[in-house]
């Protein structure tokens, strides 16, 4: 027999506290969207009346299945519920659920508030009946609910009490300063229980020590059935504890997964990846390739002695399977990997060799030699496949530049104005015919792709759709005699992507270098062969 636990997000609101998150209406409407279809419960979508765009925000209801929330305080003191304006603005709120934060903490109550303990409890009990008497389910977020349980514990159990008495259907118990271990929540959480039923409790957790989604944990072993958290763990300060990791844990770890079900279906799971990607997407920021579950690296596999035991039984370094999260393996080829590295990487390209073909030796020497030089292949696949297919001799030898030459120009023009330009020469002998293309850019390297790509005469129309989308330079020692690493990532119309890399002293070389890989990967993966 299995118990539920409610999942509610607070990333349109909570999240919205992060420094350096700025949500637009249409942020907030797709991403409520998002968590409604993937089995979320309460979807908090911020506080009506505290700002233009969440009182739009909450002019309609936004979720179909996911208990539509808004956020606010508890009525003030020394006012009526009906004189309070900004407890109007969330009871008339087009919503399922109001979620009211109270002062928990008796230290809050007289610094921060500046009334009495009985006045804050009175102000929980009249907000609770008030929304109630809206027809609004109501929970009570009870503020620093750990730390006034350690300073005041009458006081804080008496706000959780007078918050369930009064007929508040979640009683949340928040370490809003994040500053509280998995064992006091536990404890805390276990004595709490004794007066409100664990039914009606949640946890909402901060991770200023790095521990949200363990405290979290922490007090769900110990009674809380509703979790609070955000996407990707977004929020105030060091954020709010993380939905995606939480999910992922209750759904595939026995301890929890034996004994409670969330609104997330096991084909939802499969999803999670996606969520925390479509996320960042909308928040225009890279993913965080290190998260637990969801990151690029979570499967990704670098060490040979990995590697070797992972083709053999991948549950011999995963501690789940990645696709349950819609996530993959990665089994990564550097100066760390193994023959069974690059078996697994050269499969996923569709390359086979046997383990003991001399070729593979020479492959793995190369790589070393090369990573030693400053190459990085696990970031650049196509120059990976590129090299394993040269060592092997199944790269066509479609041209040959003979020579490049580049011109940075920088002066003032007639009107006084500072002007940079750059012109670019390609010499490229294709057979037997010396072509030379010319071409101007922005840049050097600019204007060197746009001379090289200008003209691969019988190469042109397989390569005419191949966009330069990001280019990425790295200096691996200091001064100006280092050496750099450039990669560039590439795509074609059919939204294939694939990353190459360039390591030379020269940096118009490493780009040189990098550029060369991309366009004679695009030939290859064309199908291109080479004229005579
Ligand atoms: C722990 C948390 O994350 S709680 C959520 C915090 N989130 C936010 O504050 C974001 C949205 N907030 C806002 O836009 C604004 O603060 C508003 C619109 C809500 C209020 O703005 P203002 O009226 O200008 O008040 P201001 O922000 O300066 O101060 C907050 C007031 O709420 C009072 N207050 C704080 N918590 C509570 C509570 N639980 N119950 C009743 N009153 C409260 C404070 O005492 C203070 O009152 P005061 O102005 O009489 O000193
Ligand atoms: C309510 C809330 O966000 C907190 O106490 O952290």
């Amino acid at each position: 027999m299995t118990e539920r636990i409610h999942l509610f997000d607070t990333t349109l609101r909570d999240g919205a506290q992060t420094s350096g998150v700025d949500f637009t209406l249409d942020d907030k409407i797709r991403i409520a969207r998002m968590l409604d279809d993937f089995g979320i419960d309460y979807v908090e979508g911020g506080y009506p009346g505290a700002n233009p765009t969440d009182t739009a925000f909450f002019e309609e209801k936004r979720t179909r299945r996911a208990r539509f929330t808004a956020f606010g305080m508890t009525k003030r003191a020394g006012v009526s519920v009906s004189n309070d304006p900004g407890l109007a603005a969330v009871l008339d709120a087009a919503v399922d659920a109001c979620c009211f934060v109270a002062k928990a903490w008796d230290y809050h109550v007289h610094v921060a508030l500046g009334c009495t303990l009985e006045e804050n409890l009175e102000s929980v009990r009249l907000t609770v009946e008030a929304a109630r008497a809206r027809g609004h389910e109501v929970l009570i977020d009870c503020e620093h609910f750990f730390d006034g349980f350690k300073g005041n514990p009458e006081h804080a159990l008496a706000v959780a009490r007078t918050a369930h008495a009064a007929g508040a259907r979640w009683i949340v118990l928040c370490d809003t300063n994040g500053g509280t271990l998995p064992h006091e929540i536990e404890a805390i959480v276990a004595a709490v229980a004794r007066d409100v039923p664990g039914d009606r409790l949640g946890i909402h957790a901060h991770d200023d020590t790095g521990q949200a989604v363990a405290n979290s944990l922490a007090a769900v072993r110990a009674g809380v059935r509703q979790i609070q958290g955000t996407l990707n763990g977004i929020g105030e300060r060091c954020g709010n504890a993380n939905l995606v990791t939480i999910i992922a844990t209750l759904a595939l770890k026995p301890e929890f997964s034996d004994r409670f079900v969330t609104g997330v279906t096991p084909e939802k799971l499969g999803e999670l990846t996606h969520v925390s990607r479509a996320f960042d997407d909308i928040l225009n920021r890279s993913p965080n390739r290190h998260a637990p579950y969801v990151g690029a690296n979570a499967f990704a596999t670098k060490a040979g002695i990995h590697a070797s035991a992972l083709v053999k039984d991948p549950r011999t370094y995963e501690h789940v399977p990645p696709e349950t999260v819609g996530n993959r393996r990665r089994v990564l080829v550097s100066d760390q990997a193994g023959k069974s590295n690059l078996l697994s990487e050269l499969a996923r390209f569709g390359i086979t060799v046997d383990r003991a073909d001399p070729r593979l030796d020479r492959l793995l020497g190369e790589v070393k030699d090369r990573e030693a030089r400053g190459f990085s292949y696990e970031a650049a696949d196509a120059s990976l496949e590129l090299l394993a297919r040269r060592t092997l001799g199944t790269v066509p030898r479609y041209f040959e530049v003979q020579s490049f030459r580049v011109m940075v120009e920088r002066r003032f023009n007639e009107l006084g104005e500072l002007v940079t330009q750059s012109e670019a020469t390609v010499k490229v002998k294709i057979g037997d015919q010396l072509m030379l293309s010319a071409a101007e850019g922005n840049g050097p390297v600019n204007a060197l792709d746009a001379a090289l790509r200008k003209d691969l005469g019988p190469y042109q129309s397989a390569i005419d759709d191949l966009v330069l989308v990001d280019f990425k330079v790295r200096i691996l020692n200091g001064g100006t005699g280092a050496t750099t690493r450039v990669l560039i990532e590439s795509r074609d119309g059919a939204k294939n992507h694939w990353t190459t890399i360039g390591v030379s002293e020269n940096i118009i070389d490493a780009s040189f270098q990098a550029l060369m890989d991309a366009v004679v990967y695009k030939l290859v993966k064309s199908g291109v062969t080479a004229v005579a």
